[in-house]
């Protein structure tokens, strides 16, 4: 059974090595868990408790930099494993929900092709019993492509769309998943009726359909099944959403208003995503939207009190729903389960994928290091014009080293290169950059194109792009150029930069806070390290851990980079040069200057997309 008596020795010393290395890491995770200790909030249970993620982006492997979201997927499985079990000894309900948006911002389902090849099969080891499509998941038809074959066919029944198509043969299209799913739960019997929806996308490959929320309810289908499931045989409706929560994003608030014409007492829960904010919505006193963040920063944990019965008084929500956002960590996990030793907490299966992951990040070489970088340089955390801004990096040292791909492109004299802020995705960390660290801070593999026009039409567009808001992206097709946790800004009483107090300012900010400073995150359990913050529909008390808010800057929605002489007459034919992902947007903006352009003029500048050129810079030494 061992093989002969010369390969014995050699088994027996591979068993020990691999013993010594899980001896390790276990150590290793025990270690982390007792250095990282903040006194937490408890999460309420109800009869029936929900755990969302939303927004993950491939962060599978965790925050391997940022000891408050180092928790990995492996880590999540054996959370949920001890959350459903507690949850059955209670005799109440668990059930995991994913809101979409599984690409696009890590090395792990990035760096391959396809994307997502070595992320989706980790992704799908987690057991949700509802989970709905992103955007992400159909900029691109390979990811489609994966969403359908891999995803949806994984979760069957679980995966639930009611609104999105995929084209399964020429012509032919098909709901990607099911447009419903009608359930009774297992311990409290709660019958559920669950619906999923994507926001009014429109960028979408050719091989796919997205039909708006105010199409869909207009379809007899949906009249058609909700007079079929009465209210009498519905407990609670769960919607889930790749659209925001918040009140300001209509979709929702139109979807609602239809609902209620057909279950006026229902309690009905929303699950929200894409703005990559925590947040939580009272919709009526029967109904609330939570939205869990992003990139496994945030687990989010919703509980409901099915039998309590209806009251007008607004008060009484609070009685039925209950909301929490727990950071991504070993100790939120393990201080929600009651499990003090790491060793009862991580399960075979969550080691499994936890090994499943360093697998998968070693092949891929997504540590292998290219260059170090000097400094953090941050997304909002400092002003646009701070030495430490991201967007000033890249407007001073690295936009600059774009080059055309080849000698052939004609060029002018002059150029301005327009990037749009959200294609940054996560700030840019001092110490080693990695392959990795190129995904995550800016993951798209867009194209450069170049349009000539006389510059005082060029020297314009920025301004017209930042000055337009969010209005300006409706305008042009839906692009959502602006980074959508921009959208809707809170008022918050923050620290001050300089580290005083002051109660009364108001401070501008998204509902989130930029918390990504390694240096400044303390590990003495008696003082808050810095983090979210959320001020949502039910107050300030959802995080599981108490934070220390920082004040965060407004990011413009695209910066430039320019080389202009400032002595050349104004209709010096002057290179645009901008992602290929924002072109209707620049010819909107010249538009609105007076300048009519058509794409067909819009021509091929580069490959060398930014995360190359952010690659490039930090292998040639240069931070
Ligand atoms: O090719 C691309 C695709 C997207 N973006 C940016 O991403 C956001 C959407 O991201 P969510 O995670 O869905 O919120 C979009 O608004 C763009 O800012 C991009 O830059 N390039
Ligand atoms: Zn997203
Ligand atoms: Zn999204």
């Amino acid at each position: 059974m061992f093989g002969n008596s010369r390969s014995r020795p050699i088994t027996i010393l591979l068993a020990l090595i691999v013993t010594v290395i899980a001896t390790i890491l276990l150590l290793r995770r025990s270690a982390y868990h007792r250095e990282y200790a903040p006194s937490l909030r408890n999460l309420e249970w109800r009869d029936i408790n929900f755990v969302h993620t939303t927004d993950t982006h491939g962060w599978y492997s965790g925050h391997l930099n940022q000891k408050q979201y180092q928790a990995d997927w492996g880590d999540f499985i054996s959370f949920t494993t001890h959350l459903r079990e507690i949850a059955h000894a209670k005799g109440q309900d668990l059930l995991l929900v994913d809101s979409g948006d599984r690409h696009d911002g890590n090395g792990l389902s990035d760096a391959t092709k396809p994307n997502g090849a070595k992320s989706l099969p980790i992704f799908i080891q987690q057991d949700y019993d509802i989970l709905t499509i992103g955007n992400h998941e159909l900029y691109e038809f390979e990811n489609s492509k994966a969403e359908y074959d891999i995803v949806a066919k994984h979760y069957n029944t679980n995966y639930v769309c009611s609104n999105v198509e995929y084209e399964v043969s020429e012509g032919v299209f098909k709901p990607i998943g099911n447009k419903y799913k009608y359930f009774t739960t297992p311990m409290k019997g709660i019958r559920i009726l669950a619906l999923g929806f994507l926001f009014d996308f429109r960028r979408n490959n050719d091989h796919t359909r997205v039909k708006p929320i105010s199409q869909v309810i207009e379809e007899s289908w949906i009249g058609d099944l909700f007079s079929e499931f009465t209210p009498d045989k519905v407990d609670l409706i769960v919607i889930n959403g790749h659209i925001p929560v918040s009140h300001d994003w209509e979709e929702l608030q139109t979807l609602h208003t239809f609902i209620r014409k057909f279950y006026p007492d229902t309690k009905i829960q929303y699950f929200g995503g894409h703005s990559h904010i925590r947040d939580f919505a009272v919709y009526d006193n029967k109904s609330t939207g939570l939205q869990s963040g992003r990139f496994c920063e945030t687990v989010g944990w919703l509980g409901i009190n099915t039998n309590i019965s209806q009251s007008s008084s607004n008060s009484a929500v609070s009685n039925i729903f209950t909301r929490s956002y727990i950071d991504f960590n070993l100790h939120s996990f393990m201080y929600h389960t009651g499990i003090t030793s790491y060793e009862k907490f991580t399960t075979q299966k969550g080691q499994h994928v936890s090994q499943q992951i360093k697998k998968a990040r070693n092949e891929l070489g997504l540590e292998t290091i290219v260059g170090h970088v000097n400094s953090n340089y941050y997304m909002d955390y400092v002003s646009i014009t701070h030495p430490k801004s991201v967007f000033k990096l890249l407007s001073d040292k690295i936009l600059p080293t774009l080059k055309p791909t080849n000698d052939f492109i004609e060029l002018s004299s002059e150029r301005i290169i327009i990037i749009n802020t959200g294609s940054i995705r996560y700030d840019l960390y001092k110490g080693p950059f990695t392959l990795d660290t190129e995904y995550i801070v800016s993951p798209f593999r867009n194209n450069w194109v170049k349009l000539t026009v006389p510059k005082k039409y060029a020297v314009g567009v920025t301004n017209v792009l930042n000055s337009g808001g969010y209005i300006l992206n409706k305008k042009v097709d839906n692009l959502h150029l602006l980074p959508p946790q921009q959208r809707s800004p809170r008022y918050i009483t923050s620290k001050i930069p300089d580290g005083s107090r002051n109660p009364s300012q108001k401070v501008f900010q998204s509902s989130e806070f930029s918390y990504s400073i390694n240096e400044d995150i303390v590990f003495e359990s008696k003082q808050l390290t810095k983090g979210y913050v959320t001020h949502d529909d039910f107050g300030d008390d959802g995080d599981d851990t108490p934070h220390r808010a920082v004040v965060t800057h407004k990011v413009p929605n695209v910066i430039e980079s320019t080389c202009l002489d400032q002595d050349s007459s104004d209709d010096t034919p002057t290179d645009l040069i901008f992602y290929d992902f924002i072109i209707p947007n620049i010819i909107w903006a010249l538009h609105e200057l007076g300048f009519e352009a058509e794409k067909s003029q819009v021509s091929f500048f580069s490959s060398d997309y930014l995360g190359k050129l952010l690659n490039e810079y930090a292998r040639n030494d240069k931070f």
